[in-house]
């Protein structure tokens, strides 16, 4: 069983999450995508966060798709961060290879996250390309400490099946969505106000 971890604040999830999402499943020949929607990342303010069961609930009416399961396991285990996270379920899951997702923007802060070498011992990690952040990614201190370990993408199929740390960077998604652009259009007062 291949299973891939996508975390994730979705506040609000959009489109481009579930594509990040569709493209891992098919270049990397998934079984599931599991969305571990955080009750908060440790990096960001999460002062106006909306609720953990109302980005839960938004992110399983925008997914629905029968690979793609959403959670919030992390508020039940109580941790936010993936070390634990990852640490967790690999402990209880023996036979399943994991494999870490995220968008680019992400591989220029993963030297911010705890225990982030940690991590890329722990599991492969495929990164999705995003408009803007994936021109720096790789030169980030993170994918500079990393760069023996990525493979080309055209190998990024078996990054389960791999030892960590491994990793690749998938290209094919350009989306300028983001959940912050989502927020401001939603706050921006109506002609009326
Ligand atoms: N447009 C996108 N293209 C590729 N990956 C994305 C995109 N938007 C978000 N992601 C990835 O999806 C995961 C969850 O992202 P998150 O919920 O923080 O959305 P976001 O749009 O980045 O939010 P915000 O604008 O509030 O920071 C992260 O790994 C992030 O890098
Ligand atoms: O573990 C950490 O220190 C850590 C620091 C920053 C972000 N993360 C995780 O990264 C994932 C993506 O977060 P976000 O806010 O960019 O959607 C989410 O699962 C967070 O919990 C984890």
């Amino acid at each position: 069983m291949r299973i891939g971890l996508f975390g994730g604040t979705f506040d609000p999830p959009h489109r481009a999450h579930l594509a990040a999402s569709l493209l891992a499943l098919k270049r990397l020949k998934l079984d599931r995508v599991w969305w571990l929607v955080t009750p908060g990342n440790p990096l960001k303010n999460t002062r106006n966060l909306a609720p953990l069961s109302e980005r839960i609930a938004a992110a399983r009416a925008l997914t629905h798709h029968p690979r793609i399961d959403v959670t919030g396991l992390e508020a039940v285990i109580k941790t936010r961060y993936t070390y634990d996270t990852i640490s967790w379920l690999r402990a209880r899951c023996p036979g399943v290879r994991f494999v870490w997702i995220m968008g680019a923007d992400n591989l220029r802060s993963f030297h911010r996250w705890q225990r982030w070498r940690g991590i890329a011992n722990l599991v492969p990690i495929v990164v999705v390309d995003r408009l803007g952040p994936s021109l720096y990614a790789g030169a980030s201190p993170a994918g500079q400490a990393l760069r023996t370990f990525r493979l080309p993408e055209q190998a990024a199929t078996t990054l389960p099946d791999r030892k960590a740390p491994a990793w690749a960077f998938l290209h094919g998604l350009k989306s300028p969505l983001s959940s912050t652009a989502l927020r401001a259009l939603r706050d921006e007062p109506s002609p009326a106000d």
